[in-house]
């Protein structure tokens, strides 16, 4: 499978009151064109240094990342980050502005609003709708771009329950489908279970472990596969 980035040997160190430490430490991952990879760990092991990097906000100490320059890449954060002063409709369409032509942008707009279910909303402006809406707005802004890389830092990590657990079934949904590029930071074990095809345990600035769900027709079965993944999980991360 062709891979969309090469991550090699890749050390973050930040100096906090004079001492040094290593955020991140001789990270090495491929990511394949296609591939929803989950990267799940307590808080403070380095999940969002290492998005940060691949988004082209951080520079490394050392290593590099092949494929960087030529990939197009967005960030979703886990607040929304939207422009108050436009509507959702506008938010959307911001990216594409300068790019697309005004009527290829609408039609994509459109099909981004409908998709997330956001066409009642699309006129209101950010203060105006639920955090739930404006994490779907957000959404929305980094889908219709079409980036080569999507890399999602905690986007569910501010919603409710309920809203968190329909937004998994529609990010899985819609994943399903458009055959894009992810990587998914989160500290929710179910969760990075559920949406990836890849899940990469990190801890302490390190990728310790890895593993791959097979596709599983039969629901009982993937369900048995998912509980015992937990498991392994859980016994990897140290409390
Ligand atoms: N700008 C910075 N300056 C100094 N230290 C930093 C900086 N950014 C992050 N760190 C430190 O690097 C380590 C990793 O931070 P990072 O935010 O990547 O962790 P995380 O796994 O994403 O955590 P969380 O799930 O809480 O967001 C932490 O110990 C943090 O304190």
């Amino acid at each position: 499978m062709r891979s969309i980035i090469q991550i090699k040997n890749l050390t973050k160190k930040y100096k906090i009151d004079g001492r040094a430490f290593k955020a991140l430490n001789d990270i090495n991952l491929k990511i394949n064109e296609g591939s929803f990879t989950t990267i799940v760990g307590k808080s403070g092991c380095g999940k969002s240094t290492l998005l940060r990097i691949i988004a082209g906000l951080e520079e490394a100490a050392e290593g590099k990342i092949i494929g960087k320059k030529k990939v197009k890449s967005s960030l979703v954060f886990q607040e929304a980050r939207l422009m108050p002063w436009l509507t959702v409709e506008e938010n959307i369409l911001f990216p594409l502005k300068k790019r697309d032509k005004k009527s290829e942008s609408v039609k994509k707009v459109n099909e981004h609003l409908n998709l997330l279910g956001l066409n009642e909303f699309k006129d209101a402006y950010p203060n105006q709708i639920s955090g739930g809406m404006a994490q779907r707005t957000a959404l929305g802004r980094a889908l219709v771009y079409d980036s080569d890389l999507i890399l999602m830092d905690e986007p569910l990590g501010s919603l409710d329950a309920f809203n968190r657990y329909k937004l998994q079934q529609e990010l899985q949904h819609i994943f399903s489908k458009n055959n894009k590029t992810v990587i998914f930071v989160t500290h929710d074990i179910d969760e990075a279970i559920f949406l990836g095809d890849r899940v990469l345990v990190m801890e302490a600035g390190s990728i310790t472990k890895e593993f791959n769900l097979e596709q599983e027709p039969s629901i009982s079965i993937k369900k048995a596969k998912q509980l015992e993944l937990k498991e392994k999980i859980l016994a990897e991360i140290k409390a």
